[in-house]
């Protein structure tokens, strides 16, 4: 019988709260109450910083006239933020990228179109508008700032987001490769490594409410990435002793599971997990509201840690994760093992296994290759149908038995999500000829490939990471991993959805003059939505993947880059 473990309950770690946080949480609920919820975003608040101590605002805070029924007024309200902090995004100041050239030598040498050519120019120059410095008062003050003080300027994704984010920076990375700012691509991997000495993993955000969990493990790509352009040994040395250190952090007792497979062997994954059963400070006021529906608080605190689970999945939010596609209370994101997660530290095995060789280190090198082995065989042995042509995520039965679970085909879940293809990303499955051709047979058909790229999945929830929309990394790991294969026909695949997604950045931004961080797939030129946030403009991994995508595939004279 499988022993629950007690890291599959609700009982798994909480980290700290710091006292500015739980303040700018309560600002929050009283910015809803007092303004209303027309344009309100609940991030604005805990992305303030104070003027001066948190003991002198608290008591200004508490001295500001109420009615009886508690509420502030919105004069009162507005003068008080004006007086006692500076405005959110200001412990960021723009800077300009050392090594930021107007037109870089060799930049996008297949790209003839002179159009296409003059538009991936002014992407390569938002670098520019992304760029930015902790401010010296953050150095200063911490404990002013829920901002976290990073060593290296970094790449905001834009908008609202107006920090460092973990997986957005792979993406930022690969574009600034192609713009050849290696400099900038190196500080960026030097600031999520100092998060790992300070906090064990890179945090979802270099945020003081983000420590509580990780995002989707890319640092090991990044570095990989950085060291074949650049060659830079010192680099790859420098980074290693932090990857693994971070795989570490996706084996731990929360992370992994145990599933003892169909032919009786036992296999082990890993889920998302997060450090937190409370609303997200981001967002709490939405989370609050969403767990009203639920009765107690051990249920609350059980959705709360399925939120920030979710989140550490950067899949925030879709069916995908929810029991029933149109109920958040539903969300079993800590019972399910995910077939991208799993994907990306085979790829972090790969690549601490490659690196170490290439610093000399072969105990390490031999041991991760047989560490990636291993996760090799387990997600073959668990995600993969062949029927299905597709890798399936994994549901553990009512979330309880993270330990010794036995395999069930039933548990896989059969609905088609883009990331039941994500492991063709990874070389030891897009070296397999016959593998690429079935899989590639199977995307054809999955009705996940739209007139502009591909949909996240085929349920059109209302939810940012479902149908009809399609985001930046999701395209360019497939499109990459179709590429890199070998196949012709699948490299022509490739190309032709690359096309797509260039064609709908381009003809949104020549129509609203900016980058999205996501599109509709069904309408060239259209934005994508979805519930939590208002669309977002900058955009970091759509600018990133739109000079990754140029400088794969160039763009031909004669080729329109209009959709029609
Ligand atoms: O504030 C709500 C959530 O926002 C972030 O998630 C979304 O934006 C990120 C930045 O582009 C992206 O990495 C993520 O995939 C998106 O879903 C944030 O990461 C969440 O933790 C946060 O709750």
């Amino acid at each position: 019988t499988p022993t629950p473990s007690p890291t599959c309950s609700n009982s798994g770690p909480v980290v700290r709260k710091t006292p500015l946080i739980t303040f700018l949480e309560i600002l929050q609920q009283t910015a809803l109450n007092t303004l209303g919820p027309k344009n309100f975003d609940p991030k604005l608040y805990v992305d303030l910083s104070l003027k001066s101590n948190l003991s002198i605002t608290q008591s200004a805070f508490d001295d500001l006239p109420r009615t009886p029924n508690g509420s502030v007024s919105v004069t009162d309200f507005n003068g008080f933020i004006q007086s006692y902090f500076n405005g959110a995004g200001e412990d960021l100041v723009y800077t300009e990228p050392v090594d930021f050239v107007s037109e870089p030598e060799g930049f996008l040498p297949e790209v003839v179109n002179r159009e296409v050519r003059a538009w991936a120019l002014e992407v390569h120059s938002l670098w520019k508008n992304l760029s930015r410095k902790v401010s010296d008062r953050v150095l200063d003050r911490p404990e002013f700032h829920t901002l976290l003080p990073l060593a290296k300027p970094v790449m905001i994704p834009g908008s609202r987001f107006r920090e460092v984010y973990y997986w957005d920076s792979y993406w930022v990375i690969r574009g600034l490769l192609a713009s050849k700012m290696y400099e900038t691509a190196k500080g960026i991997v030097t600031n999520l490594i100092s998060l790992i000495d300070e906090f064990g993993h890179v945090l979802n955000g270099a945020r003081a409410y983000y420590t509580n969990r990780s995002q989707p493990p890319l640092l090991s790509a990044m570095v990989y990435d950085i060291y074949t352009r650049t060659g830079d040994i010192d680099f790859a040395r420098k980074s290693s002793p932090a990857l693994l250190k971070e795989h570490k952090f996706w084996n731990s007792e929360i992370h992994s599971v145990r599933i003892h497979d169909a032919e009786g062997c036992n296999r082990t994954l890993s889920r998302y997990y997060a450090m937190w059963n409370k609303p997200r400070p981001e967002s709490s006021t939405i989370d609050i509201e969403t767990a009203s529906k639920l009765m107690n608080d051990s249920a609350k605190q059980h959705l709360y840690r399925e939120l920030a689970s979710t989140a550490e999945s950067g899949w925030d939010f879709s069916t995908r994760w929810m029991r029933n596609g149109s109920d958040l209370t539903t969300l079993a994101t800590t019972s399910i093992i995910p077939v991208d997660l799993n994907a990306f530290i085979l790829k972090m095995e790969l690549d601490i296994a490659f690196l170490a060789n290439v610093t000399g280190d072969c105990t390490i090198s031999v041991h991760f290759q047989e560490a990636a082995q291993a996760r090799k065989q387990a997600m073959n042995s668990v995600f993969w149908t062949a029927e299905m042509g597709q890798w399936l995520d994994y549901w553990l039965s009512n979330g309880t038995t993270c330990r010794g679970h036995t395999w069930e085909a039933s548990n896989q879940n059969r609905n088609i999500f883009a990331s039941n293809f994500v492991p063709l990303w990874i070389e030891l499955f897009n070296s397999d000829c016959t593998l690429v051709e079935q899989v590639m047979q199977d995307l054809r058909s999955s009705g996940l490939i739209r007139a502009v790229g591909i949909a996240t999945s085929l349920t059109n929830s209302g939810q940012q990471w479902d149908f009809p929309n399609g985001c930046a990394p999701l395209q360019h790991m497939i499109v990459e991993g179709l590429a890199r294969s070998g196949s012709k026909e699948a490299r022509s695949m490739a190309e032709d959805i690359a096309v797509r997604s260039i064609r709908i950045n381009y003809v949104a931004y020549k129509k609203s003059g900016a980058m999205h961080e996501k599109y509709d797939v069904e309408k060239c030129g259209e934005f994508g939505g979805g519930r939590e946030y208002i669309p977002q403009t900058g955009f970091g991994w759509s600018n990133g993947v739109v000079l990754a995508f140029l400088e794969e595939f160039g763009w031909p004279q004669d080729l329109n880059i209009d959709c029609n």
